[in-house]
């Protein structure tokens, strides 16, 4: 069943059409892979399917419901749940609270206003704690572990593995990750394929979509791959097929020789 489609979809900020008529779908379950070199507007085209940019023209649907002007707080309620190139934790907050943030829009009360607590609003609370914890566990570094420790503290990469947690306690049905292994060495890239993959063990139906530059990464989750160029999607198909399609090739080639990684 498709979860997420996209129909002409096109952003154009003053003369430049950073995103141009790209068609696009995702299934439930399914992974899909966006390649492209710098600049081709693959984070423009995320920015459009959660809310932050209005698109110019074209139309997103969700469950077949039109979404293309929706806000960021009404696709993330709908269960696109994203994270950010450059990360955007809470430093002052320790791992839990981090985590308990991304329930952010689907509790009434949360967290932080600890005082005049209704019993209904305790009990909502413990169960989001168990929620997060539950996340927090299932990564590999074991984050639970790091659980009151202040965000700042951790490593790069665990900072990252956060970032994903966060966005999986609201149970999303899409999952957007945006650069998740930016900045991180070879190892701990390739544990992060597997944690990734371990999400569908708590979260079999969800679809997630990946922006990577990391080809090796892309290889490991996507079940399938689109390549951007210019804003336009040149290429589309498994990861074997777009890495040894022609226009694919020169793209990269094209753009910069040490981006040649396909
Ligand atoms: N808010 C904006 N205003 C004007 N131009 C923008 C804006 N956001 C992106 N662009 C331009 O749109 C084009 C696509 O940028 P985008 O960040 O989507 O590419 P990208 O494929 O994600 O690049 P990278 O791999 O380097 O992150 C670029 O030319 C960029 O300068």
């Amino acid at each position: 069943m498709e979860l997420l489609t996209t129909k002409q979809l096109t952003m154009q900020f003053g003369g430049l059409v950073a995103v141009n008529k790209v068609d696009f779908t995702i299934a439930q379950g399914e992974t899909v892979g966006i390649i492209g070199p710098n600049g081709s507007g693959k984070t423009t085209f995320f920015n459009m399917l959660t809310g932050i940019y209005k698109p110019t023209a074209g139309e997103i649907y969700f469950l077949g419901q039109q979404i293309t002007e929706a806000r960021p707080d009404y696709a993330f309620r709908l269960g696109i749940a994203r994270t950010f190139q450059n990360g955007r934790l809470f430093w002052k907050l320790n791992v839990l609270e981090n985590v308990l943030m991304g329930l952010h829009s689907r509790q009434k009360s949360f967290i932080l206003d600890a005082l005049f607590r209704s019993r209904r609003e305790r009990e909502e609370e413990a169960l989001a704690v168990a929620e997060a914890q539950k996340i927090l566990s299932f990564f590999s570094q074991n984050l639970l572990q790091q659980q009151d420790k202040l965000a700042a503290s951790l490593s790069y990469a665990d900072r990252r593995r956060l970032e994903i947690c966060r966005a999986l306690v609201s149970k999303p049905k899409l999952l957007i990750l945006d650069e998740p292994s930016a900045g991180m060495d070879p190892n701990e890239t390739t544990e992060l394929v597997h944690d990734i993959r371990k999400i569908r063990e708590i979260q079999p139906q969800i679809s997630i979509i990946v922006i990577e530059h990391d080809m090796g990464l892309i290889e490991g989750l996507a079940n399938r791959v689109m390549c951007l160029s210019s804003g336009e999607k040149i290429a589309e198909g498994t990861f074997a097929e777009v890495s040894r399609d022609q226009m694919v090739i020169h793209a990269y080639l094209g753009e910069d020789d040490n981006d040649a990684a396909v």
